[in-house]
């Protein structure tokens, strides 16, 4: 496979300046030309409505980003939408095509692909390895490959050669041969994002893809999701950190309570009332989308002691925040060495002055950068 070049249309992506949505924008309106549409979408967990989505689109060519406080059912929507769980109610199309009862593994093949809060990279297999996985057909995985050992054979090849150009681009081909558990968080990440790209898809999923990431890979992360849209792929990330999602977004989604609150660019969504009411609670004074706004807030809330806002159990804040004293900390244990495991959250009382260098906040819910 060949290194994708930036076409005439491929920049038009990243300048398109045409409305996003046909109309005025607020949740569930209709976008110019929608990816993924939903109806409908509900799942309920015991009493919890864990997702309630009366209708979402998502635009193509656009990278989306969808926000909302902890527990607001994001991944929820995220599994889904991609077949890794069944809602009680409701129906969505990737493309016109219906993905109601779909298997997460015919839903990548349709080219509509994620990545989880937890890296899911095999640890006890090599990055490359890794990579060959998630190729969409597998040479042997049909009866006439197996029998026709040239076209096996040439799949196999084509199959390499696209890993190691993806993991040349991520900069993790000197890792090729390393096994996956041998990866930093913030590899890990770049290797899930990489592998996630071998079945060529129209539409990249990203849940929480800072998280746990070091500092000195943030920016690399940042400019490949950038890539992905200007080489024509749709992109929808969950993301905590506000500037994060005004650096990159060209749309935002508020969920909150399983529903969706708001919708609209950036800027805009940040001084939404209900965006505001959803983050936090009562300090409505505070404008996100302001140049300042967020700085203001943390000083607001580490300022307040009931507050758990400003935590990095909320994640709102950016890695600059000042943790209030006797702040909870949630950490989460990295992944066990096959890198399936683990994950586990573990709360803690932990003042601001004890914290170590790595647990600054917005970056707790993920293994640690290594
Ligand atoms: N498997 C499950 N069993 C029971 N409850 C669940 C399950 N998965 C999610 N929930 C609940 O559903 C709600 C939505 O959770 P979800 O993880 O989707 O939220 P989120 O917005 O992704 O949160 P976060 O930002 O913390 O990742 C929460 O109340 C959560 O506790």
């Amino acid at each position: 496979m060949s290194e994708p070049q930036l076409t005439a249309d491929a920049v038009d992506y990243m300048t398109d300046a045409r409305p996003i949505a046909e109309g005025s924008a607020g949740p569930g309106c209709a976008k110019r030309d929608p990816i993924v549409v939903a109806d409908n979408v509900s799942r309920r967990f015991g009493g919890i409505n864990a997702v309630d989505v009366e209708h979402l689109e998502i635009p193509r060519h656009k990278i989306t980003a969808l926000i909302g406080p902890n527990g607001a059912g994001k991944t929820t929507l995220f599994n889904l939408l991609t077949g890794f769980d069944t809602p009680n109610s409701g129906t969505w199309q990737f493309e016109g095509t219906n993905l109601e009862g779909m298997s997460s593994y015919k839903v990548a093949r349709l080219g509509m692909v994620r990545t989880f809060q937890l890296t899911k990279v095999m640890g006890k297999l090599t990055v490359l390895e890794n990579m060959r996985l998630g190729a969409s057909e597998q040479p042997g995985e049909k009866l006439r490959n197996a029998l026709f050992r040239g076209i096996w054979g040439k799949r196999e090849k084509d199959i390499t050669s696209q890993a190691e150009v993806l993991l040349a681009k991520f900069k993790l081909d000197t890792k090729r041969d390393d096994y996956a558990a041998s990866l930093s968080g913030g590899q890990r990440k770049l290797l899930e994002m990489a592998r996630a790209l071998m079945v060529s898809p129209k539409l990249v999923m990203l849940d929480e893809p800072m998280a746990g990431v070091n500092p000195a890979l943030t920016q690399s992360l940042l400019d490949h999701i950038k890539n992905l849209k200007a080489e024509g792929m749709t992109v929808l990330f969950v993301e905590h950190d506000m500037q994060m999602v005004r650096h990159i977004a060209d749309w935002v989604v508020v969920m909150a309570e399983g529903r969706v609150v708001a919708e609209g660019p950036p800027a805009e969504v940040m001084k939404d009332q209900a965006v505001i009411d959803a983050y936090l609670g009562a300090h409505h004074d505070v404008d996100l989308g302001a140049a300042g706004g967020v700085q203001e807030l943390e000083e607001v809330l580490a300022a307040d002691v009931e507050s758990v806002v400003g935590t990095e159990d909320a994640g709102i804040l950016s890695e600059q925040s000042v943790l209030s004293e006797d702040s909870e900390v949630l950490t989460v244990e990295p992944p066990d060495d096959d890198g399936e495991g683990g994950g586990r959250e573990r709360r803690s009382g932990r003042r601001a002055t004890d914290s170590p260098p790595d647990a600054v906040p917005g970056v707790s819910r993920d293994a640690k950068e290594d």
